[in-house]
């Protein structure tokens, strides 16, 4: 694990006056409706603390006033019920270095027809994504949108993990061999990254088998896969940048993924060590600067 960890950081941008604004990540999330406003909050914020110089959130139209409200820090489309919702995320894509696309999206079937349009232009474009929650339900009906994109990451808890391997490989998963079913899920996908998240989180871009076991705590409130897709997104953005030469010839997404994997497991130890079972994703969100400098800058 500690040779990993060494790993995730090689791919760190160092910081230097010399830089302008944007040139450590600009980040965009897809998710946030009317049901769903922490979940993208979470992620977007995330983000910005790992490092990101911008983060972005693309919502529908209800969830925008009460993100914005949320946190100065965030810029917010109400764009993703829009009938041009495509259009005008596209009109962003050029400036963005990765896309996190799922955190409280919700399921609405135009908003989900809308979410395909951006994906689809994303890959068009080469852009990173990260898809989780529910992306991951629209990846499950559609497996083909990402079939074979190897700038995807894909980030599933137990449940979204069985329905997407349901979905590919046609038949239950071995729940006795996880690493079997991560490494064959990966693989039927084209060799797309995978997460799965859970009291270990496994790994694998289909041809390595990467387990996190970084101690977090028993405290399961909910958000804390939304940090980690966020983080995730800005990992993806700097280890695509460093490249493998930084990875030790590892695929720089799976590094990246381990990256976002640790540093949230320590978010929730750190955050539960202060609050214990009051412990909430935003006391978590609080300990992300603590926790990245505790594993990468050592
Ligand atoms: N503050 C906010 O705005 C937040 C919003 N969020 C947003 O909510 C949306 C839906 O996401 P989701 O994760 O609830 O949906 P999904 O994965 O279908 O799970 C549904 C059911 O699966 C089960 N289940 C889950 N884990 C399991 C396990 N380990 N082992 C076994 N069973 C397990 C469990 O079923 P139960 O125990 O109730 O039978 C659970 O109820 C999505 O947009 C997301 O981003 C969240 O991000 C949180 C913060
Ligand atoms: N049993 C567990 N023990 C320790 N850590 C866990 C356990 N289950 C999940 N985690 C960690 O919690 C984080 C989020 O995983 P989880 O499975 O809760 O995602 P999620 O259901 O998508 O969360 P969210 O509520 O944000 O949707 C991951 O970093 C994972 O490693
Ligand atoms: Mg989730």
């Amino acid at each position: 694990m500690e040779n990993t960890l060494q790993l995730v950081r090689n791919i760190i941008p160092p910081l230097s006056s010399t830089k302008h604004k944007g040139q450590d990540g600009r980040i965009g999330v897809v998710g946030g409706c009317q049901e769903y406003t922490g979940a993208p909050y979470f992620a977007a914020i995330s983000a910005l603390k790992v490092g990101a110089d911008l983060s972005h959130v693309f919502c529908a139209s209800a969830a925008a006033p009460v993100i914005k409200a949320y946190s100065p820090e965030l810029i917010v489309h109400p764009v993703l019920d829009s009938p041009s919702a495509v259009h005008e995320a596209e009109k962003w894509l050029p400036r963005l270095h990765a896309l996190v696309v799922g955190p409280g999206l919700g399921r609405d079937d135009a908003l989900l027809r809308n979410v395909q349009g951006i994906l689809e232009a994303s890959k068009a474009r080469d852009i990173p994504v990260v898809i989780d929650a529910d992306g991951l339900w629209l990846v499950a009906q559609q497996p083909a949108l990402i079939q074979g994109y190897r700038k995807a990451v894909l980030t599933p808890n137990h449940m979204e993990f069985s329905r997407l391997y349901d979905a590919v490989l046609r038949g239950p998963m071995d729940s006795n061999d996880s690493h079997g079913s991560v490494l064959r899920l990966s693989q039927a996908l084209g060799n797309v990254t995978v997460v799965q998240k859970g009291e270990r989180d496994i790994l694998s871009n289909g041809q390595q088998v990467l387990v996190c076991s970084q101690e977090g705590s028993s405290r399961r409130c909910g958000g804390q896969g939304d940090l980690l897709s966020g983080s995730l997104g800005v990992l993806v953005h700097w280890a695509l940048l460093a490249g493998p030469e930084k990875t030790n010839g590892s695929s720089p997404l799976l590094v990246a993924a381990f990256g976002a994997c640790s540093l949230t497991r320590q978010c929730n130890h750190q955050a539960f060590q202060k609050h214990g079972r009051s412990t909430t994703t935003s006391d978590m969100i609080a300990e992300v600067g603590a926790a990245f400098s505790k594993l990468f800058e050592t």
